[in-house]
């Protein structure tokens, strides 16, 4: 269980966030500029507001406590994955691996994202797509209990797309996940617990209107925003 209670002043924008997210899959949406980063930035404890964050038994950040960044159980993935270019694929899990707290299955990991035939490869000789993999592996490598992932999708192509998304649900099923998307037909192919924010408030009506449809229901109402 992730609680969050967050409110504050980031730049113009005046955050203020409460909700609760069980395991699995949970999608953040908003328009541009509502905050979604900045609420991943401050779950991680990369942004400083004012309130709670707990994750499972562990309390992030509370009146009396702010655990740094890299003290927190938290996984990052980002639009562009950041890896070492310099380094193998291996290179890169090995090395999230050596900095993990805890014990993970490296090979349990490897399988879960299909990366195993990558392992020897140059990560400036991997597709968008691999790339992408690879970043989640290392992400899940570091043992978090928790995972934001930030339009991780937006800069690869349909193809790409459709063979990472079930991926991402597999990876929600061994741990929970806050997903940022602006696109509803991934959000409807992910989950249907779905987080609206806007003007850093979060709306508790698209999640409402979206729980209790059926996957079925919800793609054809997402076809139906897309216009298609
Ligand atoms: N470092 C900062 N300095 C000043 N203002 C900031 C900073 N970070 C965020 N903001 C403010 O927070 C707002 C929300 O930014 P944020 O990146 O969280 O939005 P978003 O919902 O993720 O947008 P997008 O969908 O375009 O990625 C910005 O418009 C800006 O006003």
């Amino acid at each position: 269980m992730i609680q969050v209670d967050l409110s504050g002043m980031v730049g113009d924008l005046a955050l203020s966030v409460r909700f609760e997210a069980g395991a699995g899959l949970t999608a953040l949406m908003g328009p541009s500029g509502s905050g979604k980063t900045t609420l991943l930035r401050a779950i991680a404890g990369l942004e400083r507001l004012s309130g709670r964050v707990q994750v499972g038994d562990a309390v992030w950040q509370a009146e009396d406590r702010f655990v740094p960044v890299q003290k927190r159980a938290v996984g990052y993935v980002f639009q562009e994955p950041s890896l070492f270019s310099h380094l193998s694929v291996e290179g890169n899990l090995d090395f999230a691996l050596r900095r993990s707290p805890k014990t993970v299955d490296k090979g349990a990991i490897v399988d879960l994202l299909r990366i195993g035939a990558l392992l020897p490869r140059q990560v400036a000789r991997l597709s968008g797509g691999e790339r992408q993999r690879v970043a989640m592996a290392r992400a899940l490598l570091s043992g978090p209990d928790l995972l934001l992932m930030d339009e991780p999708l937006s800069s690869l192509d349909q193809a790409a797309r459709a063979e990472i998304l079930p991926l991402i649900r597999d990876v929600a099923e061994s741990v929970p996940v806050l997903y940022v998307s602006h696109d509803p037909l991934e959000v409807a192919r992910l989950t249907q617990r779905v987080l609206y924010l806007h003007n850093g408030r979060l709306s508790e009506r698209a999640a409402v209107t979206l729980d209790g449809l059926s996957q079925a229901e919800i793609e054809a109402l997402a076809l139906k925003a897309l216009g298609s």
